[in-house]
């Protein structure tokens, strides 16, 4: 909403609970979310679904897990015209199902398009440079969506490869964690930078297998967005991941933690197509405490020597 107002778009921030919203609007700022940064000016705030009438963008900007229940809320108040946006990096646990395909089936007849890269929000609404991609199946929508979204901080690049763009935003969080266990188990920063391009390979084998475009992950979406969240402590994956590392334990601390949905769901969705993803399937079962770090580490280091 930040990067939006400040595109010069005529934007409400739809907060679900009012004394957000009042907040928002008496101080300028959103304390809770984002401590310490003003809000632009022009930014309007209001916890009535009914505002989205008037929306030709609505943004999704809420966890995974909760795209369909949020569709089930807000589709009546939403306008026939509007095209829906989703900003989340996740699968839906239950099925596996890709966000835009969770949107598709609640919100038929809308036009859906997704948001990724690599970008914390403290970082976008500080204004700080940040570029992301924004990818929808018709190329002159996604670049109407980058111009009407892309401000003098905040630049978006167009792409039609929308199952590339949500996959890599979904699996790099798995892959933050397992950079995050590496670091708390002290093993070595040979040992992240061999996940993180490893990791890229599981990424490419499983957006393609979902019918995505495999060199999709080379770019923001992909490698810059695993870049940013297994390298920087801003991340809650990475820091989740640290503790896991550490003492064996899986706790977020009630922070969201899209990583540790999606590695169960990328586990079951690649065994089921044939795909091989070792390191996906090391942070699941370390999760659920299947495999401690050091049997994970043992079976990661022994599979048979394959070419790169
Ligand atoms: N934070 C970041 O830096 C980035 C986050 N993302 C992605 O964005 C998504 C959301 O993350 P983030 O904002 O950090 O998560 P948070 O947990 O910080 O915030 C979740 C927000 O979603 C709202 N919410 C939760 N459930 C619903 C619902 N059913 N209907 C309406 N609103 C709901 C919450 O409202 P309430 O306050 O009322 O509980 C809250 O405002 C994730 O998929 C994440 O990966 C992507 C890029 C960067
Ligand atoms: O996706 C993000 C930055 O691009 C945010 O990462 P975390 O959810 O790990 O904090």
């Amino acid at each position: 909403a930040v990067a939006a107002a400040k595109a010069d778009s005529d934007v409400t921030l739809l907060a679900r609970r009012e004394e957000i919203a009042a907040e928002c609007r008496r101080s300028g700022r959103n304390e809770a979310a984002l401590p310490g940064i003003p809000l632009p000016g022009g930014l309007a705030y209001s916890a009535d679904p009914a505002v989205l009438i008037d929306a030709d963008i609505v943004l999704f900007a809420m966890p995974s897990q909760e795209h369909r229940a949020a569709a089930r809320a807000y589709g009546a108040s939403i306008g026939a015209d509007a095209t829906i946006v989703t900003c989340a990096k996740g699968m839906e646990q239950a099925t596996g199902r890709l966000l835009t395909d969770v949107l598709g089936e609640e919100l038929p007849g809308h036009r859906i398009a997704v948001l990724s890269g690599p970008g914390f929000a403290a970082d976008i609404a500080r204004g700080l440079p940040t570029a992301m991609v924004i990818a929808a199946t018709d190329m002159a929508l996604a670049k109407g969506l980058a111009a009407a979204l892309s401000g003098p901080t905040f630049r978006l690049y167009p792409s039609t490869d929308r199952i590339g763009v949500q996959l890599g935003g979904a699996l790099k969080n798995v892959l933050a964690i397992a950079c995050g266990i590496v670091e708390g188990a002290g093993l070595g920063d040979s040992a992240r930078a061999a996940l993180i391009s490893r990791g890229l390979a599981e990424m490419s084998r499983f957006v393609a297998a979902r019918g995505g475009e495999g060199d999709t992950v080379r770019g923001l979406s992909g490698l810059g967005d695993l870049v940013l969240t297994a390298t920087s402590h801003q991340s809650r994956n990475l820091r989740f991941g640290i503790a896991l590392g550490k003492d064996g334990r899986a706790s977020g601390g009630g922070e969201l933690v899209e990583g540790a949905f999606a590695a169960s769901v990328a586990g079951r969705v690649a065994s089921d197509l044939g795909i091989d993803m070792p390191i996906t399937e090391a942070v699941a079962a370390i999760i659920d405490g299947r495999l401690d770090v050091s049997a994970a580490l043992e079976r990661l280091m022994s599979r048979p020597i394959t070419q790169e």
